[in-house]
């Protein structure tokens, strides 16, 4: 009887393990042939399931980039990298995907940053236009220009630490420098409490590569959507009595503080003079109340101090090394900067502002350039077309059709490394924008897309260019520098976790100041 029953309940299983088996391989055979998707090209495992896509996104830390790339190289312009979504490198293309107003992020995709309320991975292109509407006179060209005295204050700050380095013989860590003064400038704008990064002796490097290893969650979180809930929900001393390093405390305590400030907003508690974003969209007369939670003040913060700090830092620590590796660039940059300050009569050491480095010619082709090249955001870009189908015309003439409802993705490295479009594309050359023919500069100028394109653009370009331009503008004509123990490696792009990050075991852009 044991024997008997033993045996229907190993039946079952085998049973079940054998439905199991064939639902799997009918769903396998429908993704192949049956599908809408079916005749784009790519490779059969990518098509059957995510897994693919799960392995090198997750275990592989951030690298499905490089499979996207060989299956472009396999395969053409078009390619399926997972049952749902194909993937487009082809600029022509870039109008049809991002021009649309209509179009949606792709809820996968977008998912897996956990903070479904904030305008950034709003779905639905309505809803997006409201809450993207709430803070977008703060960062309006008006707006930013208010700003500048906040920025350059922030700028002067960073100029007095690297003269301490210079003074003390010690090497300055660049990469972290940047990213607080990114971090402090986007928290003195957004949110109640700013940060005072710059203040920290060690430019904050262990946070910042804590901020790294957590930025891989967004991944992990795409694949296993609880992962972040998960996280959030687990108590401080249970993840102290773990944390031997106390990298992860030092993170729940971050998040705790977005937590105070959010709140803050809500209770409508005002810590500073001047209005932040937080408090505008909180007090927005046009948004509905219903938009006016805790939750979006929280994911609002999360996206803002997120979005304004890696892009920016990474953007100047890659324009750093690029200048400080290419001398004729760094010359005339310099030599352009010397002529401006003269000019306006601003002596060694005093500030350079909007006004004075705005119209200078080699700075603005030496930003565009760092843009183009540093690729702020690496991931890939989902849309998703709600109404219609979407037709792609290969260059071969063949025609391919996406239904409504799945995802078509292009990412920017592609347009960005073009060698149609940008000669040499890995070259850091800012004359290409200055030497150009005007039908060269328009080819160009089209590719040009560090900040997206389309109604989901980047809020904060004018911030960040601002930045970039008064940080630039002022460290190379202060300082003489040479790169420390800086490789091409401290920079290069290794895993995309929606930024890039460079391989774990660097260390970044660091610089000897000399005078
Ligand atoms: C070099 C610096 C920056 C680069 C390269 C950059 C790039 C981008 C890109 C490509 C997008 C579109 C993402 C997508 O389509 O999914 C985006 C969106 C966004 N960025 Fe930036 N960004 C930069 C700086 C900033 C700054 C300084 C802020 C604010 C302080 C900011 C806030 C945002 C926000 C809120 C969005 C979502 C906008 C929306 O969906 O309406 N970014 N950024």
């Amino acid at each position: 009887m044991a024997l008997l029953t033993g045996f229907s309940a190993l039946g079952a299983v085998a049973c079940l393990l054998f439905a199991a088996a064939c639902l799997t391989s009918l769903k396998a055979i429908q993704r192949l042939w049956f599908h809408p998707l079916a005749k784009v090209p790519g490779p059969w495992y990518a098509a059957i399931s995510s897994f693919y896509e799960f392995w090198w996104d997750c275990p592989q830390a951030g690298r499905y980039w490089v499979k996207i790339e060989e299956m472009h190289k396999n395969y053409g312009p078009i390619v399926r990298i997972n049952p749902w979504e194909v993937h487009i490198n082809d600029p022509a293309f870039m109008d049809t995907l991002f021009s649309n107003s209509r179009m949606q992020k792709d809820s996968f995709f977008y998912g897996g940053f956990g903070i479904d309320t904030a305008a950034f991975s709003t779905v639905s292109a309505d809803l997006h236009r409201v809450r993207r509407g709430a803070m977008a006179n703060f960062f309006s060209k008006a707006s930013i220009t208010k700003l500048e005295p906040r920025v350059l204050s922030r700028v002067k700050q960073l100029c007095g630490r690297l003269q301490k380095c210079r003074d003390e013989g010690k090497p300055a860590d660049l990469s972290n420098a940047y990213r607080c003064l990114a971090t402090d400038v986007t928290t003195d704008y957004a949110v109640p409490n700013t940060r005072n990064f710059l203040d920290d002796p060690e430019f904050k490097k262990g946070f910042n590569g804590t901020i790294r290893d957590a930025s891989a969650i967004i991944n992990w979180n795409r694949h296993i959507p609880f992962l972040f809930p998960l996280v959030r929900s687990m108590p401080r001393s249970l993840v102290a009595h773990f944390d031997k390093d106390g990298k992860t405390t030092e993170l729940i305590d971050y998040e705790q503080d977005l937590y105070k400030m959010a709140r803050a907003v809500v209770d409508n508690e005002k810590s500073k003079e001047t209005p932040t974003i937080l408090n505008a969209i909180f007090e927005a007369p046009n948004l509905p109340t219903s938009e006016k939670t805790f939750k979006r003040v929280m994911d609002e913060t999360q996206t803002v101090i997120g979005a304004g700090t890696e892009t920016t830092g990474n953007t100047l620590a890659v324009m750093t090394y690029h200048l400080l590796t290419n001398p004729p660039a760094l010359q005339k940059l310099k030599a352009e900067l010397t002529q401006a300050a003269e000019t306006a009569g601003i002596a060694p050491f005093g500030i350079l502002t909007c006004k004075i480095v705005e119209p200078l010619p080699y700075l603005q082709a030496t930003l565009k350039e760092a843009l183009r090249m540093a690729i702020g955001v690496c991931g890939r870009l989902p849309r998703v077309n709600p109404d219609a189908t979407m037709t792609y015309n290969a260059p071969n003439r063949q025609s391919y059709t996406i239904p409504s409802g799945y995802a078509v993705s292009m990412s920017i490295p592609d347009i960005h490394f073009d060698p149609d479009v940008f000669t040499i594309p890995r070259a850091f050359n800012p004359d290409r924008w200055l030497n150009a023919s005007p039908s060269e500069l328009a080819r160009m100028d089209k590719s040009f897309v560090p900040f997206g394109r389309g109604a989901r653009q980047c809020i904060g370009l004018e911030l960040a260019k601002q930045e970039i331009l008064l940080v630039a503008a002022n460290v190379f004509r202060n300082f003489e520098m040479e790169l420390w123990e800086t490789t091409a490696r401290d920079i290069e792009f290794v895993n995309d976790f929606f930024a890039p990050f460079m391989p774990h075991d660097r260390k970044g852009v660091w610089v000897k100041i000399k005078g």
